[in-house]
């Protein structure tokens, strides 16, 4: 069999009732989406939409198990592996993209983990992006009260803002600057009754499939992180360094990007990640970064989610003149100090 690219994997995850369905409904319809194959994850009495059956046919895959991230990780290896066997022997439509709808209750790493360890899924598939659907009405107080809810927005790629037509603008503004403390780096798109383009949540990932190129900068937004030089000079990048910035969200979500100036050796590099990942993963929600590397001509890119790391890749160039490395963070109860001087321990050799 002739190995074809890896497919890439959109992980569609909101708290409860915050318009996943809804979205995915419209979604299906657009051509962009005509080879999609559709897992959602049927919780409790939830009724699959017929509209949605016809339109994703017979590639539409209801798990039935239960809550995705705690009980179907397994699963999800198996629907996904089983989806390319019926490929290869076209017993189902030939699909080049999968789409992955999370329970309202799903903490979305372990199925993130999932996707980027499992030795099938890597070599069949990649993390394309996680869209994230926040409910205008409720998703203020979710956040405040589901750790689930601030980890769902966190890691987003994508943050759609649902239901934007109950509430009113204050509302809506309120809740979109919580979302930009939590997650600087995601465009919030208002999303009325799953009104959505594919284009607008669709390779969201590093790689642009139709340039063909890493796309950086829409990938990293480190000008979204407030700036923190990790090699002591100053970085003089103005983000009103308020309180929205200080990581004293009250929930203990802090955003920051880490400049380097000087180009990083991969073995302190890899045992900071190693220690972070190791001590305090928990805290470690979402973490991308370019790299320059002594000895490599060219940028590595990493990224990971808690526990666990991609490996690393190198691209084919730099986007631009900036050769600075730089790594944007999204940490829960993890403050930047403890970031920045586990590394300097590290490169200290203590
Ligand atoms: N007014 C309004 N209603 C919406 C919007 N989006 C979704 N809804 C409604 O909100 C309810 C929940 O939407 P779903 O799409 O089922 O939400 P979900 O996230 O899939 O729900 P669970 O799977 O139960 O977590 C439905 O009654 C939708 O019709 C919107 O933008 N505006």
């Amino acid at each position: 069999m002739i190995d074809r690219p890896p497919v890439p994997v959109t992980v569609l995850t909101g708290f409860l009732g915050s318009g996943k369905s809804t979205v995915i409904g419209r979604l299906l319809r657009d051509p962009a989406l005509a080879r999609t194959a559709v897992i959602v994850n049927e919780y409790g009495e939830v009724p699959i939409d017929h509209a949605l059956v016809r339109a994703a046919e017979e590639n539409l895959v209801t798990l039935n198990s239960g809550c995705l991230c705690c009980t179907l990780r397994g699963d999800l290896v198996e629907t996904l592996g089983d989806l390319i066997a019926r490929r290869a022997k076209a017993e189902i439509p030939d699909f080049n993209r999968v789409l992955v709808e999370t329970t309202g209750l799903a903490d979305p790493a372990p199925i993130l983990h999932t996707l980027m360890s499992e030795p099938l899924l890597v070599r069949h598939f990649r993390l394309d992006g996680i869209v994230t659907t926040i409910d205008a009405v409720h998703g203020l107080s979710q956040i405040e009260r589901h750790p689930e809810a601030v980890k769902q927005a966190a890691v987003a790629d994508r943050l759609l803002l649902t239901k934007g037509d109950l509430v009113d603008a204050a509302r809506l503004a309120a809740l979109t600057a919580r979302l930009g403390d939590l997650n600087p780096a995601a465009r919030p798109i208002r999303v009325d009754h799953g009104d959505v383009a594919a284009a607008a949540i669709l390779d969201a990932g590093l790689f642009d499939p139709a340039r063909k190129t890493a796309d950086v900068r829409g990938w990293l937004r480190e000008e979204a992180y407030a700036a923190t030089s990790a090699d002591g000079h100053a970085h003089h990048h103005d983000h009103g360094a308020g309180p929205a910035h200080d990581g004293n969200h009250g929930d203990a979500v802090d955003s920051f990007c880490l400049f380097f100036d000087a180009p990083l050796e991969w073995d302190d590099v890899a045992a900071w990640l190693d220690l972070l990942a190791s001590l305090r993963g928990d805290g470690l929600l979402r973490m991308k970064g370019i790299l320059d590397i002594r000895g490599e001509e060219r940028p590595v890119v990493i990224h990971g989610v808690q526990h666990l790391f991609h490996p690393p890749a190198l691209l084919d160039a730099w986007p631009d003149d900036d050769r600075r490395s730089r790594i944007v963070f999204i940490t829960r109860d993890l403050d930047r100090a403890v970031v920045t001087q586990t590394l300097a321990a590290i490169r200290g050799g203590g």
